[in-house]
């Protein structure tokens, strides 16, 4: 079922949106060519392509320069060259076959000129492969370097409004540049193709006729059929059933398994993928690019179809009117032309098409340097020269409100509130009452939508933002351990001293990771999230049963090592404790970072804490009444983005509040 609807858009080109089997797609409406709009819109992603040919100029100059000779002798030279000397070959067999005796000499000659271009051809593309893969890495590397620089300089404002920018391949800018370099290459080579195919056709007396028959399926195909990825789309499955059959479909991947035999809901996940099926009936599913071209009708596809057999229809038609006008080999080497021709028409066709689509896919690509950061640094050291801050940093917060970007809900609402240099401060209340959003502001992870924060008096954006994480150490559930060694996972808490592995021992012992380490085989060195892609095997069980020196291959291959919930927060701890060792911090956060701990662990960790307590502020979230809110200096209890209560563990109790009734239902627990 096909259905089209124009919306008009008031920025931009009008936009319209049909329905394509199960897929909605929306797409730039194709309006009548218009060369002035077509002339703008490309000429504003010039400077997107000059720099784009920089960058891969700059990547390598020597291969940059040499590959542009071989792309230009494959695709311009070569083509045409190989036409003459096909064509010289055949030309002088005709003459011998007419004369009954054919001219040995001359046409060893051709043959072997014929040979040693085939030759060369052949050289100049294996060439070509290579220096094409090897100047792709380079720029691939310098790409990649681009976008860490960039993601990694991304605030967590600039994240959350960038999610479209996970999605970049580093290959991408090669393959526009590879693509338009055809596309230049491919125009030039059709107009040299041109010339000789006009020079040949003019020599048999024939006119221009014959030429634009040749280039006649190349026009009527790029303008009869329709192609989806020539425009900017988006495509998205809107139809319910098709929805719930991929839904129920997905459920027997494996991270579904234990719920699924525990739940005991087999029979119910095959019972309604049949009924969704039944549902969805004959709806087209195929792809919507695939729908979308079916859509030219088929007279389009009829017209398209006989414009290849036009040449030969031209043969047919003069052999019977003009039965001279063309030998056996004009003939071949005219087809021969026309098949050329007509391939080069289409690819300098189709870059027209998508050419400027592809470029705006760079533009994209260069826009992740452009991310506007919200967080702007100030230009204050910390800790201020002249103030107390040996006893930890102190906070000020006035009228503080937060939303987070993109939403209107309040996560915070109108937040007044003082903490001491040193304090240690615990904060408690419901899920979703605001406890990691302070934690957020305090570490300056995000601006206050409203009011403001004042670290010893002066606003917390006129810092430097440097200076504030270095005085900073937060230990949240939230971390994950990077996809490098156990020992830099720790050491990184301190860069300066990623290396002393004195020092990160003794940072695991006071996470509680040393034990657990030193169950390892690799110890420190051990690599526990290993990047995607590194190893893998296509073998079916089949394949190496019987092959036992595969099999040993597989079974040596290096099994990634495991560890548990809670022995990663404790390797996550270790680095909090490693980050101590720069003595610069002045503010600890601890959001929740127990959850998966067992008690005996909980208790060491909070008690290791303590011990460092001195010169440093110390917010802890949780939502465990014990150990903490007994040391706590002051106790705040959030109910919806509001500090409701706030006070010692021993005046909330007293007060008989929200802290208290908490409290009491835990208490009640081991009654
Ligand atoms: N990144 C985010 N984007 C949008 N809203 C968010 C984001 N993080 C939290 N929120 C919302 O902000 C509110 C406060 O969340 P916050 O994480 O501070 O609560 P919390 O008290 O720490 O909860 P919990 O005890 O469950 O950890 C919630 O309504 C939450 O849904």
């Amino acid at each position: 079922m096909v259905s089209e609807k124009k919306e008009e858009d008031a920025s931009g080109p009008p936009i319209q949106s049909m329905q394509l089997g199960v897929y909605r797609v929306v797409t730039e409406a194709s309006l009548p060519f218009n060369f002035r709009e077509q002339w703008k819109r490309s000429a504003k992603l010039t400077p997107t392509v000059l720099r784009l040919v920089k960058d891969i100029y700059s990547s390598s100059p020597g291969l940059f320069c040499l590959y542009l000779l071989f792309v230009f002798w494959n695709n311009v030279v070569d083509s045409t060259l190989s036409l003459h000397l096909s064509g010289r070959v055949l030309a002088i067999i005709e003459e011998g076959l007419k004369a009954g005796r054919p001219d040995g000499p001359a046409l060893f000659q051709a043959v072997a000129l014929r040979m040693i271009g085939l030759a060369l051809s052949a050289a100049v593309e294996w060439c070509m492969d290579h220096i094409y893969e090897r100047l792709a890495q380079r720029s691939d590397t310098r790409v990649q370097q681009f976008v860490l620089q960039c993601k990694l300089a991304t605030d967590l404002t600039g994240v959350q409004a960038n999610i479209s920018s996970n999605h970049i391949h580093e290959r991408l800018p090669f393959q526009v540049f590879y693509y338009l370099l055809q596309g230049v290459l491919y125009s030039m080579g059709a107009v040299t193709q041109l010339g000789y195919v006009i020079r040949l056709v003019r020599s048999t007396g024939h006119g221009p006729a014959f030429t634009l028959i040749c280039i006649a399926h190349p026009i009527l195909q790029s303008t009869l059929q329709r192609v989806l990825w020539s425009k900017p789309h988006i495509v998205e499955a809107d139809n319910p059933h098709f929805l719930r059959k991929s839904g129920l479909r997905e459920l027997s991947d494996a991270k579904y398994r234990q719920d699924i035999i525990t739940g005991d809901i087999v029979a119910y996940v095959i019972q309604e993928f049949r009924r969704a099926v039944n549902l969805l009936g004959d709806t087209d599913i195929s792809s919507p690019h695939d729908q979308y071209s079916r859509q030219s009708g088929y007279s389009s596809h009829l017209v398209t179809k006989l414009a290849v057999e036009l040449p030969m229809l031209y043969y047919a038609v003069n052999s019977i009117l003009n039965p001279t006008a063309f030998s056996l080999s004009t003939i071949a080497t005219l087809h021969q032309s026309e098949t050329l021709l007509s391939y080069t028409f289409q690819s300098a066709f189709s870059f027209i098409q998508y050419g400027a689509h592809r470029v705006a896919g760079v533009q994209a690509l260069y826009d992740l340097g452009n991310v506007a950061h919200e967080m702007k640094d100030g230009d204050l050291p910390y800790p201020p020269l002249d103030s107390r801050h040996e006893q930890g940093m102190p906070f000020e917060l006035k009228n503080v409100s937060f939303s987070y970007p993109g939403t209107t809900a309040k996560a915070l609402n109108d937040i007044t509130l003082s903490i001491k240099p040193g304090q240690l401060v615990v904060v408690v209340g419901s899920n979703g009452s605001g406890k990691s959003t302070i934690v957020k502001l305090l570490t300056r992870l995000y601006d206050a939508t409203s009011g403001c924060i004042l670290i010893d008096g002066q606003d917390i954006k006129s810092y430097r933002i440097p200076d504030l994480r270095q005085a900073t150490a937060t230990l949240t559930q939230d971390h994950h351990l990077y996809p490098l060694s156990l020992g830099e996972n720790i050491g990184l808490g301190n860069p300066a001293r990623v290396d002393d592995l004195e020092m990160i021992r003794e940072a695991a012992r006071q996470g509680g990771a040393e034990d657990m380490i030193a169950k390892l085989a690799d110890g420190l060195g051990t690599v526990l999230e290993r990047p995607r892609g590194l190893q893998w095997s296509n073998l079916e069980e089949g394949e190496k049963e019987g092959n036992e020196q595969l099999k040993a291959a597989v079974e040596k291959m290096k099994k990634e090592a495991d560890v548990s919930g809670g022995e990663r927060q404790r390797l996550v701890a270790s680095r909090t404790f490693m980050r101590f060792t720069s003595n610069t911090v002045k503010l600890v956060c601890v959001d929740e970072p127990s959850s998966s701990l067992d008690p005996q662990a909980e208790w060491q960790l909070f008690n290791n804490l303590r011990q460092v307590r001195e010169g440093k502020t110390m917010i802890f979230v949780t939502h465990r009444f014990g150990h903490l809110t007994k040391h706590a200096d002051v106790i705040l209890c959030m109910k919806e983005g509001a500090i409701i209560e706030s006070g010692t563990h021993e005046e909330l109790l007293e007060l008989g509040g929200e802290y208290c009734k908490m409290f009491n239902i835990q208490a009640k627990a081991f009654d």
